[in-house]
């Protein structure tokens, strides 16, 4: 069998995920001279160039053909145009492509390469750039072991992975993991927001938040009980805490984040559907 290289990984896009995930892998020790990104405009791929001493290019076909791990990490409604201009353009035979784009299938993505190719789905979220990411995986039918565990080794550089079963879990990944820190960061922004109507300066607020939010999470990390047990053991009855979570409750959190979770869900589930 043909031995396969898999250490020289490119990202089609320079925007805020291949951000994250470069910073992850070189971090991680991956060699900054095996990863090149591409990107039309200069701004981004630039300065990712600069800081963390990776190729750059503005031809996304160059960096097809520097690289074994394409990735793909452009908006999902350039996923297609992109496919197509390598396919026209490239033998992709031994190229392993991981997508990051939320919502587009792997259909679609062999589709537009016009070739059965290794497809690996990825669900990944913005603090794979401090190692802490959190990625879901799913691969096609394609997808070899070694390809297989160079996705793993990859994503693992940047974070927690799992594997999915199905390709439609990737949809659910990303309701909860890929968007899930915006909605951390929106709970963050309104208990700024209160803390600065109690009189505290923005700076004081944000330590206030973030050093709570810090502790809260990692007490999760390190506790494997319930996460409700470490809500309970901070609600005295009767007490400031019964006050707040008893609102909390009155006015519908629980059902908020439910449907909220559900609407990243279900469109996801559109974009899949739509020919992008
Ligand atoms: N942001 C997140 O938290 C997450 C995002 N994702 C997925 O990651 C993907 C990228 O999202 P994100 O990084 O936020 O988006 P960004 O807009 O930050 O980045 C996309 C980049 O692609 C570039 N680009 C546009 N057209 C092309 C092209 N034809 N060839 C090469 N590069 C191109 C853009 O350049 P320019 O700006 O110059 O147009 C931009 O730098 C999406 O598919 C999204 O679903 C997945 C998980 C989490
Ligand atoms: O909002 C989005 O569509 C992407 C996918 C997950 C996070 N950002």
């Amino acid at each position: 069998m043909e031995k396969q290289s898999l250490n020289k990984i490119a990202f089609i896009g320079a925007g805020n995920m291949a951000k994250s995930i470069t910073i992850g892998l070189v971090n991680s020790g991956v060699p900054a001279k095996n990863i090149i990104v591409a990107n039309p405009s200069p701004e981004k791929r630039l300065a990712l160039a600069k800081e963390f001493g990776i190729e750059q290019t503005a031809n996304n076909i160059d960096a097809v053909e520097f690289a074994d791990i394409i990735v793909l990490s452009v908006k999902p409604h350039f996923i297609e145009q992109v496919c197509q201009d390598i396919s026209e353009k490239i033998n992709i035979k031994n190229k392993l492509f991981l997508s990051v784009a939320a919502g587009t299938t792997i259909a679609q993505i062999q589709s537009a390469l016009n070739a059965k190719a290794s497809v690996v789905r990825t669900m990944p979220n913005t603090p794979s750039q401090l190692g802490l990411g959190m990625s879901g995986l799913f691969a096609s039918k394609e997808v070899n072991q070694a390809e297989k565990a160079a996705a793993n080794k990859l994503m693992s550089a940047v974070g927690e992975v799992i594997w999915v079963t199905s390709e439609d879990k990737i949809n659910e990944i990303t309701a909860v993991a890929g968007s899930g820190p915006a909605y951390f960061f929106l709970f963050m922004e309104a208990m700024q927001k209160q803390a600065q109507e109690f009189g505290f300066t923005e700076q004081e607020s944000r330590l206030l938040v973030q050093q709570t939010a810090l502790g809260a999470a990692q007490m999760v990390e390190h506790n494997p009980i319930p996460i409700s047990q470490l809500r309970e053991n901070v609600t005295s009855k009767g007490g400031t805490t019964f006050a707040a979570l008893e609102t909390f409750r009155q006015q519908g959190l629980e059902q908020i984040v439910a449907n909220s979770m559900q609407a990243a869900l279900t469109r996801a589930q559109e974009m899949a559907k739509s020919t992008n």
